[in-house]
Parts: C-alpha cells; sequence; structure tokens
C-alpha cells in the first residue's frame, strides 16, 4: 500500500493492475500458507487480500457468489448434497442455502485464517457458516475428496488463482476427484480465471474437463475488482445431454442472477468462442 492506495500488482496480469484506496488497514496476518490482508477501502467495503490478490470485496462479491453457486445448482434437477472447497469467506455457502431443494451443505477451506478473519470482517459473507445445514472443515481439499466418493449433487471449487496454495486445484488429477466425488448427474463449477488473460488455462482445463465429464463448458460474470473486470467458470455434468445453460427452477433473493443472466454467461465474444467451441465444428 502506498500513498493510501493499494495495488494488484501480480506476474499473472503483467503490465495491468487495479488499484483500491484505502481507508484503514483492519488486519494483517501470515497464515500457515498465505499472507492475510484486509482493509476498508473508500468505496467498496471491507477488502480481503490473499498473497496481494483481490479475493473478495464487500461491494462486488455477491457476482461471483452467486454466479458460481447459482449456474451448477439451478441446472441440476434435485440439488440435496452440496460441497464447496475452498471459499473460506463463506459467500458461496451463502447463495447454496437459497435452493429449497439443499439439505447438507460442507465447506472444506485449507487455511482456516481464511474462515476466522472473514467472519471477523466479513460478516454478510460469513454469516450463514453457523446455519445448521452447514459443516466447515479445515483441510485439503484432494484428501475430502478421495474420502468422500459418489456423495455430492454439486461440488462448487471456491479457489484463489493458480498460483499458490490453490496451484494444484488447475490441475487434471483434481477434475478426477471432483468426478469421482459427485453422485450420477452430479455438477461442478470452479474458478476458471479470466478470458482477457487466461485464454490458454481456460483452453487447458476445458479440453481436461470434457475428458473427464459428458458436457463442460464455460461461463462468465463481470465483477469490476477482478482484473480486467471479469472472471469465469468451468461447469461441468456427468449426465450427457445435460444443458447447463438451462436454469430449471427461479433463485429467490439475488442481486445479479436470474434465469437471463444464466443463459447469457455462456455466450462467449468471438475470441473466447473459436477456441474454446466443442468439438471445434467451425
Ligand atoms: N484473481 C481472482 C481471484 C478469484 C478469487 C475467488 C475467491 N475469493 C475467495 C475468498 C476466500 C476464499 C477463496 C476465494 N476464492
Amino acid at each position: 500500500i502506498k500513498d493510501g492506495w493499494f495495488r494488484e500488482i501480480s506476474s499473472q496480469w503483467p503490465g495491468q493492475a487495479m488499484t483500491l484506496k484505502v481507508n484503514k488497514i483492519l488486519h494483517v496476518e501470515k497464515s500457515l500458507y498465505q499472507d492475510v490482508l484486509v482493509f476498508e477501502s473508500e468505496t467498496y467495503g471491507n477488502v480481503l487480500i490473499l498473497d496481494g490478490v483481490i479475493q473478495c470485496t464487500e461491494r462486488d462479491e455477491f457476482s461471483y457468489q452467486e454466479m458460481i453457486a447459482h449456474i451448477p445448482l439451478a441446472s441440476h434437477p434435485n440439488p440435496k448434497k452440496v460441497l464447496v472447497i475452498g471459499g473460506g469467506d463463506g459467500g458461496v455457502v451463502r447463495e447454496v442455502l437459497k435452493h429449497q431443494s439443499v439439505e447438507e451443505v460442507v465447506l472444506c477451506d485449507i487455511d482456516e485464517a481464511v474462515i476466522r478473519v472473514s467472519k471477523q470482517f466479513l460478516p454478510h459473507m460469513s454469516s450463514l457458516l453457523n446455519d445448521p445445514r452447514v459443516t466447515v472443515f479445515v483441510g485439503d481439499g484432494f484428501k475430502f475428496l478421495a474420502d468422500n466418493t459418489s456423495t455430492y449433487d454439486v461440488i462448487i471449487t471456491d479457489s484463489s488463482d493458480p498460483v499458490g496454495p490453490a496451484a494444484s486445484l488447475f490441475q487434471k488429477p483434481y477434475f478426477e476427484l471432483l468426478r469421482d466425488a459427485l453422485t450420477p448427474g452430479g455438477h461442478i463449477s470452479t474458478q476458471g480465471e479470466c478470458l482477457w488473460i487466461h485464454l490458454d488455462l481456460i483452453q487447458d482445463l476445458l479440453a481436461t474437463t470434457r475428458s473427464l465429464f459428458a458436457v463442460a463448458e464455460y461461463a462468465y460474470t463481470t465483477i469490476p475488482t477482478y482484473p480486467s473486470g471479469q472472471i469465469g467458470f468451468m461447469v461441468a455434468s456427468k449426465e450427457a445431454g445435460r444443458d447447463l445453460s438451462k436454469p430449471l427452477r427461479e433463485v429467490p433473493g439475488t442481486r445479479y442472477y436470474n434465469a437471463e443472466v444464466h443463459k447469457a454467461a455462456f455466450v462467449l465474444p468471438e475470441f473466447g468462442r473459436s477456441l474454446l467451441k466443442e468439438g471445434k465444428d467451425l
């Protein structure tokens, strides 16, 4: 932080940096896995930074949390058991609980500091971590998935970027574990980075996911405080012929997500569509 501004400089997005005006530093900690910083910003509420990268802000988090949760959930006929890997801030859990069919949500985050800090400084995101339907585990998602095969109808991977503790969550072995932890016809969504910056990674991830799941597509949302103002999701199903872009029910109490936005999220600009299209039947 210099002259009152936080600058998100990272080798992951060379030559560009989102900057946020800082009112007050609220928390600084080195956890077992990463540097944790929370500050009160001038115009985006409280902001969570992990290893120098913006993870979420109170003002725009709802875009990401709603879309990564409701796209796989609303397109699934009857989700009952849901697993969230990462997402220690609790925002995704808050969204999952909006689905009446959901009986149980389990959250597995590797870093207890993220959960603790989110409860203290991001109350609107972490409040429902105490809901009776929610169980919170602190541990490695890899091990958790391997110990819980054929269990979950939807698994959401709300990870940070592929540099640091989340790197392994962007590799094929992880997607195999996801597939094996799903019930038949299960859905996944994962934090899938941005078309403007990570097109190569997204292409690789889609190829991997398509080799393991019956259907897999990339969808994205707009969000001011992520690099280039948008972020995407890998969305996949074990059910052949399932249309992930088709919401099967309304979701109450959202501020970004709705049925039209759900469908539109899969419509890609030409530079993305041509590279990510299934079967390359161009
Ligand atoms: N550079 C984009 C980073 C996207 C991060 C998404 C995200 N935000 C999080 C907050 C707490 C725990 C895991 C999280 N994953």
